[in-house]
């Protein structure tokens, strides 16, 4: 490997461009080296605003390419599972993108895959980054709010009702919602308060999502507009989530509204996107109330960013890029790694379980 990771990017599109380009921008060790996307055109725009690489329309060439030491896949859903496999054979270190695969089987395969190789792995469980979901976390660990018992999630979007593209197909997108958005946030509860044991999951479609948003007619949505849970972790703590894209009025420049809480004996303590550098604690015979983030917790250990510059629910995205390379040039494990990609991912798929079969479902994570 040269002195700086060479990282190659699979998917030009929102979301590498939006959280992806910016945070190997910020990191002195890494380079961005090679872009990857089917769109010649997309690669064009790609190159003049990221900067000149080498670019390609198959991932195959870049997962062969010697040039290249680690990808970040950020295609469609459907495409993760193929593109990880090829790129491990290939000996690359990856970071894709959540859902990490259609369904556990193809994720638990991805994560059995990169462990076998000894390659560093990373789910993009973004919101994990989070100042304010890292201290709470630091409360919950430290016992400062006493023995968990009730965790609470809602992700509430004032999106437009207009067609999702290839998140709204069953075969691109595995499901709407749930692997969209509440995915992450099954991701952060088990990181807050460890393995989800069993659940009970509802989702609901609200509308047909049957024109693009230029108002031409296109393929009806098959996916979930709303997506919800109940659990019970295996501390024996419960949990209940809910989210959803089509909530008027919870529009925050695109932010929406999402709160996270966790309630213990001692305090509850809750986390805010649209105001990630302050949390809301709360004890005994009060009222909950604001405390800033402390500044140890404002970026992951050793990240360049500054703490205070750019949009605050924005800016920390960029930390994960950070956190990869780290583990790749410390030789360890990146966190979260493929493992809790799959494990979120088999929660997630027990919901549609559930909601089938209207009943509770154990989960046994066979990792
Ligand atoms: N962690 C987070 O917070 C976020 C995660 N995501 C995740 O990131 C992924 C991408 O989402 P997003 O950026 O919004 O999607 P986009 O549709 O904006 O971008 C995906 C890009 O990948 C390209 N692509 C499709 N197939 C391949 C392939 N085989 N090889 C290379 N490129 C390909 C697409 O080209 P074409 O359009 O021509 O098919 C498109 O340019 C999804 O899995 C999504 O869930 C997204 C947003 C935020
Ligand atoms: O957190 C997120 C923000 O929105 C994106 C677009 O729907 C999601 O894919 C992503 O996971």
């Amino acid at each position: 490997m040269s002195d700086l990771v060479r990282i190659g990017i699979i998917g030009a599109g929102a979301v590498s461009d939006y959280h992806h380009v910016p945070g190997i921008n910020l990191d002195p060790r890494a380079e961005l080296v090679s872009i990857c996307d089917p769109n010649s055109e997309l690669l064009a725009q790609r190159q003049s605003d990221w900067g000149k690489t080498k670019v390609s329309t198959r991932f195959e060439d870049m997962a062969e390419d010697p040039d290249v030491d680690a990808v970040i896949i950020a295609t469609p859903n459907f495409t993760h599972h193929e593109i990880a496999l090829a790129c491990i054979k290939g000996g690359k270190h990856v970071m894709c993108e959540k859902p990490l695969g259609l369904n556990y089987t193809e994720s638990a395969e991805m994560y059995r895959a990169a462990r076998d190789a000894n390659l560093r792995h990373m789910t993009a469980f973004t919101y994990r980054f989070a100042p304010s979901m890292r201290y709470v976390k630091h409360l919950v660990e430290s016992g400062a709010l006493g023995v968990p018992r009730h965790f609470r999630s809602q992700r509430f979007l004032d999106w437009p009702e207009s067609s999702w593209g290839w998140r709204q197909s069953k075969k691109l997108a595995g499901a709407g919602d749930l692997f969209d958005m509440t995915i992450h946030r099954i991701d952060f509860a088990q990181d807050l308060l460890g393995p989800i044991k069993s659940i009970c999951g509802a989702v609901a479609q609200f509308v047909p999502r049957d024109k693009t948003a230029e108002g031409e007619p296109c393929e009806p949505s098959e996916v979930d507009d709303w997506s919800s849970l109940i659990g019970q972790f295996e501390n024996g703590a419960v949990g209940v989530w809910e989210g959803s894209t089509l909530m008027k009025g919870y529009h925050n420049d695109g932010f929406g509204y999402e709160w996270a809480e966790v309630n213990g004996s001692e305090g509850s303590a809750a986390y805010q996107l649209t105001d990630p550098n302050n949390i809301l604690i709360g004890k005994p015979g009060q009222t909950m109330e604001k405390l800033p983030v402390p500044d140890e917790y404002l970026v992951i250990d050793g990240s360049p960013r500054e703490p205070h510059a750019g949009v605050p629910s924005t800016v920390f995205r960029y930390d994960l890029v950070y956190e990869f390379v780290s583990a790749i040039v410390e030789e360890r494990d990146a966190i979260p790694g493929f493992d809790h990609g799959a494990s979120a991912q088999l929660v997630a798929d027990s919901v549609l379980e559930s909601f089938d079969k209207r009943t509770w479902i154990d989960i046994n994570c066979d990792l």
